[in-house]
């Protein structure tokens, strides 16, 4: 897992291991791992043009030893001052080695020309302006600097993090720098994986400052295909259908036959050993047609409850279900059961209209809202708060209901109560279809039933669902329907890495 920790928690384990070393050490450390990056990311360091946007605190100190020591390899290396105040000794060992420094502080217009020419004619920019230091949005002069790094060829290394996100949370408040890559010092920011932060980061590098013993819980983690690997249940050569797992599944109606279809689907491919579909009587049909291998049941439009499955590990419920009283009824009876359920789609829209059905559950649930099913779990939280604050709504969603909450979107992220949030870092718009949700569910769902608690499996359902978008594609657009085949493909290059 990669780990991410909020400034708080960097600051005082930069102010322990501080303490043990020499002054200015921790800040040579990350210029010189600042260097190596840049240095690789040019065909050659001697005569390269390197522009350096230097704010007023320590990022932009990193930035100008970093600079200092492309500048002794015979780089030519001009720095941009556009803070307030600029670290003196950084400047003072980057003129020492040749580099040249220009203000952007005052009103002067030839020196925001001069620097605008710098940046168009660079091999390569380096943002120092802020780092876990900032607040808010990029402001003038840093502002139009991060616009005119964007409109540049070169490209662009993000000390720290790109100036202008949001280093606990990936929210970005106006203007912000977009980077390449960005070196990231002692542990991984949380806003580094979230979007609309990790959306600006590019490729993250981890530069070790041997901070990691002074670092305790992490606030974010993000698993690697190892991980996964690690958590997938893997049947034994004992195993049967029943030890690997059947899976109850409550989705689909007559008039959302697909949902049915993609749901089981994903399940059935993602490694369950039963499927027990229940639902309309078209819908049964249906299933049948693509997965003969479920066993189904129609409800009695009078007595729903009556054919509802018994014997299985687990549910999904909610995936076109719709929000009729026998919907009710259903939901009720299945939250009433001490198994882990996956309550999604439709199903969402009745537990925030009835929080204590999720409430006063004991046994583990896990809900997967998109923003706008959060939204209505959130009491009408706006959407576009949800979006620009996925971990803090996420994290407020399970707290609330006591329990795991999966939140959809651009970038997935998981949370429950106690734990690091999680960020899965295979997303893709590819999966920005209809019914794409759907197969999230059954896949998720299987996991849940093969046994892992609802945290891993949301965890796991979503890496796979990314990676599986990513496998089926070939350079024309995928639907959901494309994404069920290449489950098993996901998997077993999950396991190969594992
Ligand atoms: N503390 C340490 O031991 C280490 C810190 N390092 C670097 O130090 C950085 C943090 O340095 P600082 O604490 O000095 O903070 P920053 O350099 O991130 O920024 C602080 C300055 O930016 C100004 N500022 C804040 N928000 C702004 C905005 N929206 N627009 C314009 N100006 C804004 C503040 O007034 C302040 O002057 C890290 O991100 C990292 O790059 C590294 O050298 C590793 C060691
Ligand atoms: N921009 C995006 N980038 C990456 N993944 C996305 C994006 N938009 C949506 N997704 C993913 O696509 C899936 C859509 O699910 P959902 O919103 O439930 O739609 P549906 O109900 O049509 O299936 C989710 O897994 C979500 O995380
Ligand atoms: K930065």
């Amino acid at each position: 897992m990669r780990q991410a920790h909020t400034v708080d928690t960097v600051r005082a384990a930069e102010n322990r291991l501080m303490a043990r070393l020499p002054d200015g050490a921790l800040m040579r450390r990350a210029a010189g791992a600042l260097a190596t990056v840049c240095s690789r990311m040019l065909p050659r360091v001697y005569g390269a043009r390197v522009v350096l946007l230097v704010g007023s605190g320590d990022n932009g100190g990193d930035a100008l030893y970093a600079g200092t020591n492309l500048a002794r390899r015979g780089a030519s290396v001009r720095a941009v001052l556009a803070g307030s105040r600029v670290h003196e000794a950084g400047l003072a060992a980057l003129r020492g080695a040749g580099g040249r420094a220009l203000s952007v502080r005052g009103e002067e217009e030839q020196a925001r020309a001069d620097a605008e020419a710098e940046i168009a004619a660079a091999d390569l920019i380096v943002d120092g302006l802020l780092g876990i230091g900032g607040r808010g949005g990029l402001r003038a002069p840093h502002s139009a600097l991060a616009a005119c790094a964007e409109g540049a060829s070169a490209p662009v290394v993000a000390v720290d993090l790109p100036s202008g996100i949001d280093a606990d949370t990936g929210a970005v408040e106006g203007a912000a720098v977009r980077a390449d890559v960005t070196v990231t010092f002692g542990t991984h920011k949380p806003g580094l994986f979230v979007d609309p932060g990790a959306e600006r980061a590019g490729v993250v590098e981890f530069a070790d400052i041997g901070l990691g013993p002074e670092l305790p819980f992490a606030r974010l983690e993000v698993p690697q295909a190892a991980d996964i690997a690690a958590l997938l249940p893997s049947p034994g050569r004992e195993a049967d259908k029943y030890r690997r797992g059947v899976l109850g599944v409550a989705a689909g109606s007559q008039r959302y036959r697909g949902a049915a279809v993609l749901t089981v689907g994903g399940a059935l491919r993602g490694g369950v050993g039963m499927v027990r579909y229940a639902g309309h009587a078209d819908a049964v049909t249906e299933v049948l047609h693509h997965w003969p291998e479920t066993v189904a049941s129609e409800l009695d439009p009078v007595d729903p409850l009556a054919a509802l499955p018994g014997r299985v590990a687990a549910w999904v419920i909610g995936p076109g279900r719709g929000l009729h009283p026998m919907s009710v009824l259903e939901l009720e009876a299945v939250l009433d059961t001490a198994l882990p359920v996956l309550v999604d789609a439709d199903a969402l829209t009745l537990v925030a209209r009835s929080p204590d059905l999720v409430r006063a559950r004991t046994a583990p649930t896990l809900l997967t809202p998109h923003a706008g099913e959060m939204s209505r779990l959130l009491r009408g939280t706006d959407r576009a708060a949800i979006e620009a604050g996925r971990l803090e709504h996420a994290t407020r969603a399970a707290e609330e209901y006591g329990c795991t909450v999966l939140l959809k979107g651009s970038t997935t992220v998981v949370a429950e109560p106690g734990r690091p949030a999680v960020a899965n870092p295979t997303g893709t718009s590819l999966l920005a279809t209809a019914g794409s949700g759907d197969v999230l569910a059954g896949l998720t769902g299987a996991l849940l039933s093969g046994g892992l608690a609802p945290r891993e499996a949301a965890v796991c359902g979503a890496y796979l669902h990314g990676l599986a978008a990513r496998l089926a594609h070939d350079g024309a657009p995928i639907s959901a329907s494309d994404l069920v085949p290449a489950i098993p493909e996901a998997i077993g290059t999950v396991l190969a890495a594992g």
